[in-house]
């Protein structure tokens, strides 16, 4: 795959001042009786990633609708550079790139053919070869949607979403499907798009690339925001952990302050906001007591157990927003 060759051109738009790119507050939306998304605010600033977390069914997919303009809320704002996604939906879809949870193509057009035919409704496409090029499907033209493989559909549903320079990405689980390689295609390609200004908000199942990628992220539990912030800030909300097996025989662990002891022996588990400092406690006991540490894993937090901690409705600390850029 090559990647993008020109950032997005600057363009006019709904509004072209240094506002939000991305304006949602008290977003609602709501099956039937049965209330989705309850409730989230959030900005996302040209050049930024916003990441939104969560089970499956907490929400996601639900708000992304609202934004992309293909439902409308039941509560609340959504603003795509300054205009309602839904009732100016003619002024924002110049600007705005959409990559939808599954696209469903027509299987009977080629891979150019449905480029092209993307292209025609579009004011200042970039041209089908670059487009494909960007994805890495320089060569797969001529062949039909129904035959590529799963992987080469996600690419070319990315090549779609890329294909008018947006100025908003709205990507829903963009990787899903995707090998590892070409995943971190798409992660540079997504930071080239920012690079040029584009504000992106996307889905992911997979932690990683929420911490490669976003800004910021919030982490959705049955359509609330449970916690948001930047990555470092999310993991931090969360102890580190030291585990390690006691040998029989072992005396008692010394008292460390700050440090709550989780597991009982001989599987111990350690819950620090200090690691260094417990470790510092820690290992020269061990030395001095001849001690040996089955197993011994110190780990910092991460994000992954600040989304665990949010999906089973623990109620983290959350950490203070992060001024806008
Ligand atoms: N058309 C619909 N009618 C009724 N309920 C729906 C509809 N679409 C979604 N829901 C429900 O709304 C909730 C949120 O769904 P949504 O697809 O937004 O979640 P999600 O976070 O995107 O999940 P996933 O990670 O699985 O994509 C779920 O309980 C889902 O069953």
């Amino acid at each position: 795959m090559t990647t993008v060759q020109d950032s997005p051109r600057r363009r006019s738009g709904p509004r072209a001042g240094d506002g939000p790119a991305v304006e949602v507050v008290d977003l609602r939306r709501r099956y039937g009786d049965f209330e989705a998304v309850r409730g989230i605010s959030f900005e996302v600033h040209p050049g930024e990633v916003f990441a939104l977390l969560g089970v499956n069914g907490a929400g996601k997919t639900s708000a992304l609708e609202v934004l992309e303009g293909l439902a409308r809320p039941d509560g609340g704002t959504v603003r795509i550079l300054g205009a309602d996604p839904g009732r100016d939906r003619a002024a924002v879809r110049p600007y705005l790139g959409v990559l939808l949870q599954s696209s469903g193509l027509p299987g009977d057009l080629t891979v150019g053919e449905t480029v092209r035919t993307w292209a025609r409704t579009l004011t200042d496409p970039r041209p089908v070869d670059e487009a494909l090029a960007q994805v890495g499907m320089t060569g797969r033209t001529d062949v039909r949607v129904r035959s590529l493989s799963g992987g080469e559909r996600r690419r070319l549903d990315l090549a779609l979403a890329l294909l008018g320079r947006p100025r908003v990405l709205v990507l829903d689980e963009p990787t899903t499907g995707l090998d590892p390689e070409s995943r971190r295609t798409v992660w540079s390609l997504v930071r080239e798009m920012v690079r040029g200004g584009t504000a992106v908000v996307l889905t992911t199942h997979h932690l990683e690339e929420a911490e490669e990628l976003a800004d910021r992220i919030a982490i959705l539990r049955a359509g609330c925001i449970g916690l948001e912030g930047r990555p470092a800030e999310i993991a931090a909300t969360q102890p580190a952990t030291v585990r390690f097996v006691l040998p029989d025989g072992a005396p008692p662990l010394p008292p460390v302050p700050g440090v709550e002891v989780v597991g009982a022996a001989p599987r111990v588990e350690l819950h620090t906001r200090d690691l260094q400092a417990a470790l510092t406690a820690l290992l020269p006991w061990a030395a001095e007591n001849g001690v040996a540490l089955g197993g011994l894993q110190a780990r910092s937090a991460s994000l992954e157990q600040a989304f665990l901690a949010v999906a089973d409705g623990a109620s983290p600390t959350a950490p203070s927003p992060s001024p806008s850029r």
